[in-house]
Parts: C-alpha cells; structure tokens; sequence
C-alpha cells in the first residue's frame, strides 16, 4: 500500500526528506548540513558525494523516524538548490571535480567578456537570463578547462554535466538515467525556454559539448526508479523541480499572477506569468516555472543572492546574537535604525542590479549606533530587496501586486514580516505549512503517479497561518531614499 510521498529537498546547506501524506501533512523531516567549501574569496564549493551521502541518510532517518516501510512510499519527488553544477565520469560514477555552487563568483571575468562580444540580449532571448557567473553554463566551461583530461572524457561519451537534481537520479537509479528537468535546465543559460530544446548556438558561445548534457523532462512523470540497494525498495522518481519552482507550485501560484516570495540564504520571488515566455525590461529573469502533461507555464523571478544569510552573518560573524531567532527580539530594542543601512552584497547583486562585484556595505553610522540598529538594519535589508525586485516585477508585468505568499526561514520572523506589509503596502501571507518547497516536489510526484488526482484537489491543502497586513498610516518614502542611497554606496565600491 502506497500511502506517503517522499520529497528530497537538496538546498545549499542541508539536505533534507520530508514524508507527506495524501492530505499534504507532513509526517516526518530529517535534516543534515554539510561543508561549505571556499577556496578562494568568491569561491563557492559543494562535496557531490556528501550531497548524495546526506541525501541518502535524510532519506533513510526520515523513513525510520516515521516507521515507515520503503514500499508504503508511492513516490520521491526531488526539489534542489538550482544552477550549482557537478560533472561525472559516467563509467566511475565519481564527480570529477567539486560541485561549484550558484553562489560561486570565480567566472565574472569570462561573463564580462560574454558580455562585451555583445552577447546580453541574443542570450537573454533564448534563456530568459542575464549574462552572469551564477548560472550553469560558466561553471561547466571552467571545469572542462582546468581539470585535466575534462575534455578527454567528454570526447570518449563518459563525462556528464548535472545540475543537482541530475546527480541525485543519477546515484538513486544506479547509474541508469541521466535527465533533468525544465525547471532545472532553464537555469544553466544553455537552453531555449521557447523551443525547449539545448541550443546549439549556446553550446557553442561557452565551448560545451553536447554529448555531457542530460535529457530534459517535463517536471511531473516517472524518470525511473531507485537501485534496489538504495533504499531497501524500488520507489518511482515522479517529480523534479528546482527548490523555486518547487515552493511557487508548493505555495498553489498556479494562476497568472500569483507571487511568492521564499527568505532562505537569499530571498527569490517568482510570479506566474502564465503560458507565454514575456521577457523582462527591468532586469528579472525569465525561467521555466514548471512543465506538466504538456503544459508549460513560466515565471518572472528576481534573485536575490543574500536573504537570510544577513541574519547567519550577525550570528556567525559578528558574533552579536548566538541564534539566529534572537535577531528579532534585538531588533526590537530600537524603533528604527537611526540612519543605518547594510547593503548585503556579499555575493555581487542580484536582481535588479545585477553587479558581479558589488560588495557588503553598512552606512550612515553615528557614533550613537550599536547592535541594535545593525540587526533592525539587517532586517531591513531583506525586505528593501524584495522591495526593488517587486517594483521591477510590477512594472514588467503591467499589473499591481496585491499580496505576496511568503515562505521559508526567516518568514519566521513576525518583525521582518510585518515591516516587509508596510514597505510594500501589500498584504503578506504566511502558509500554515512552511515547508512548501518540499511540498511542491512531493505534488508534482504524486500528480505523476496518480497519488492525487489533479491540482483542484491539492489546492485545497494550502492554508494560511497568518496575514500581515500593511499599516497604511507609515510612509517610508524617506526611508526609501536612504536605501538607494546605501545601494548606490555598495556598487560604487566596485568602481575604480
Ligand atoms: N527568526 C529569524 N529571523 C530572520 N532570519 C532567520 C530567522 N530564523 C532563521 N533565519 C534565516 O533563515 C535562513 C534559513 O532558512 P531556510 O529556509 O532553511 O534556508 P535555505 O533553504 O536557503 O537553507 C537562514 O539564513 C537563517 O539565518
Ligand atoms: O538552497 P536555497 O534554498 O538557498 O536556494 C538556492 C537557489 O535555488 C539558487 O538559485
């Protein structure tokens, strides 16, 4: 008797697996972090085979922990940290180099001069994206040119190209599928969201052969199923989708228009744009939002590199709260922030600003500032970003947003939330299941396999914890200004 969906939610600095039951609920999470490797500043590393040994254990531990048997599974569906790449020897299984991570910095140069060949509007054409060192395509380029004997083995058919989400298929069918899905392939700035198809052109541009790409998928069908050494069963792989994706479906955005905003390590929003690929003005990404029986439907998306980071940042770096859920209660010993502002720009910027080198910054201090106003400002600087990348999304899509779905982990902060309704003058609502990335993957699974009937009936699991509403009397045009200011501050560091 099948009776539980099993999502593997591989993020940038855990793995986790959580078991669903057919009512959405969720039966039980394990979680493991693993290393963050950096090599050099701006450098961003994973260990592929801790990703996959992690994986392997959450999954496990999560069945355990729920008593539950692998044949009660009726599917896994797989939702991932996107963009980060991984190649392997296809004969060996074994990752040939590190798995460089999005948030790896090391190709800007090679993008620059993408970018001076006058490549920026042919590229975002095809892919929907900006020409930048946090997508796929660069990172693939950089290993086929300094790990010895890369472009041998491709010659030879053995070397594979994944992102993380093909990697894990990979080891859970033993070796025997090499695919990916939409979702996933929209994000390495080689395939043409319109013609659904790898371009040629593009391989072309970054020097990448063909013959390492994986097969794409829609992103609910059965890709295979798990080796039976794997997990004690053989359970159908029914879902992938990358982690935003995931949460846009897990959050029920399935009309044109919707929005959901996740606060993770960075804060990405995505909105349903429907059915046709519109792309951006003002300076957002096009991206597949998910492929199901055939349908495609497409999101607007701003990425924003550094979200709840900020918060690990305070904690783990300035050393001036020791839990990250202390941030809120120091934040709130001051009524504002006296003038201070963090621009997080420790990864570059993303949406809307897209600067490879901008830098973190902190202005306006006096000599009255102290812990407190950094951790308000901290606060703050999230729900400023999400500020930018929303006016660009209005403006694209030509239409007022009225309320945003939140998710994640810094959602748990009621101040952060609160704060984020009056800048935007928008309702904000949290979902009583937070977990709604892994919830998308276990959906798209258990559409495949018939586990639910359609997305009608699933929608109906989606349920509010809580509204924030905009405090209309506040009016933080000021504010505002001092933020564009701190953001100016922050790309003129870059300049000479
Ligand atoms: N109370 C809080 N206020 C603000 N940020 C928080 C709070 N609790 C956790 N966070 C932040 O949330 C992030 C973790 O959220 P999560 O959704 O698990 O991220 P990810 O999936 O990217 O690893 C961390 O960056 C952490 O600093
Ligand atoms: O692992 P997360 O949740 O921080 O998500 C990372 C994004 O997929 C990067 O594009």
């Amino acid at each position: 008797m099948d009776k539980y969906i099993l999502a593997l939610d591989q993020g940038t600095t855990s793995s986790r697996a959580i078991i669903f039951d057919v009512n959405g609920d969720i039966i039980s999470i394990a979680q493991k972090e693993f290393k963050q490797i950096y090599p050099h500043a701006g450098w961003v590393e994973h260990d592929a085979n801790e990703i996959w040994s992690t994986q392997l254990a959450v999954a496990t531990e999560a069945l355990a922990k729920a008593r539950i048997n692998a044949v009660e599974i009726n599917s896994i569906g797989i939702t991932n940290q996107r963009e980060t790449t991984v190649l392997w020897n296809k004969k060996t299984g074994r990752p040939i180099y590190n798995a460089i991570v999005w948030q790896d910095r090391r190709t800007s140069a090679y993008c620059d001069e993408k970018k001076a060949l006058g490549l920026t509007e042919k590229i975002q054409e095809k892919t929907g994206l900006i020409i930048d060192s946090y997508f796929s395509a660069t990172k693939i380029n950089w290993i086929l040119n300094h790990v010895d004997g890369a472009r041998e083995l491709a010659e030879k058919d053995q070397l594979a190209f994944g992102t993380i989400d093909s990697w894990l298929v990979w080891n859970l069918t033993g070796g025997k599928e090499h695919v990916t899905d939409v979702t996933n392939a929209s994000r390495t700035m080689l395939y043409n969201i319109h013609t659904l198809t790898w371009d040629d052109e593009l391989l072309n541009i970054f020097d990448i052969p063909r013959s390492i790409l994986p097969e794409v998928k829609s992103s609910s069908e059965i890709y295979g199923e798990t080796a039976g050494n794997i997990l004690a069963a053989k359970i159908c792989i029914a879902g992938i989708a990358g982690d935003q994706q995931a949460a846009l479906f897990g959050q029920m955005c399935t009309s044109t228009g919707m929005v959901k905003n996740t606060y993770g390590t960075g804060c990405f929003m995505l909105m349903n744009i429907g059915s046709i690929p519109k792309i951006s003005k003002n300076n957002l990404l096009t991206t597949i939002a998910w492929k199901i029986n055939n349908e495609v439907i497409y999101a607007l998306e701003g990425s924003i590199f550094i979200g709840g980071a900020i918060v690990q940042w305070l904690r783990d770096e300035l050393g001036i709260i020791h839990k990250s859920s202390e941030v809120e209660e120091l934040a709130m010993k001051v009524k504002d922030t006296q003038g201070v502002y963090i621009v997080p720009a420790f990864a570059g910027l993303g949406a809307p600003y897209w600067n490879q080198y901008a830098r973190g910054t902190i202005t306006g201090l006096t000599r009255g500032a102290n812990k407190a106003h950094i951790a308000r400002a901290a606060l703050e600087s999230i729900a400023f970003q999400t500020m930018d990348v929303i006016n660009a999304m209005q403006s694209d899509a030509d239409i007022a947003i009225s309320e945003l779905r939140v998710d994640g982990g810094a959602t748990a902060n009621n101040t952060l939330m609160q704060f984020q309704a009056d800048l935007l003058q928008k309702k904000v609502i949290r979902p009583k299941v937070t977990e709604v990335t892994a919830t998308g993957a276990a959906y798209l699974a258990g559409l495949a396999t018939g586990f639910w009937k359609d997305i009608e009936q699933i929608k109906k699991q989606w349920q509010v914890d809580q509204t924030f509403n905009a405090d209309t009397t506040i009016d933080h045009g000021q504010h505002t200004k001092g933020w564009k200011r701190a953001v100016k501050a922050a790309i003129a560091n870059t300049e000479d």
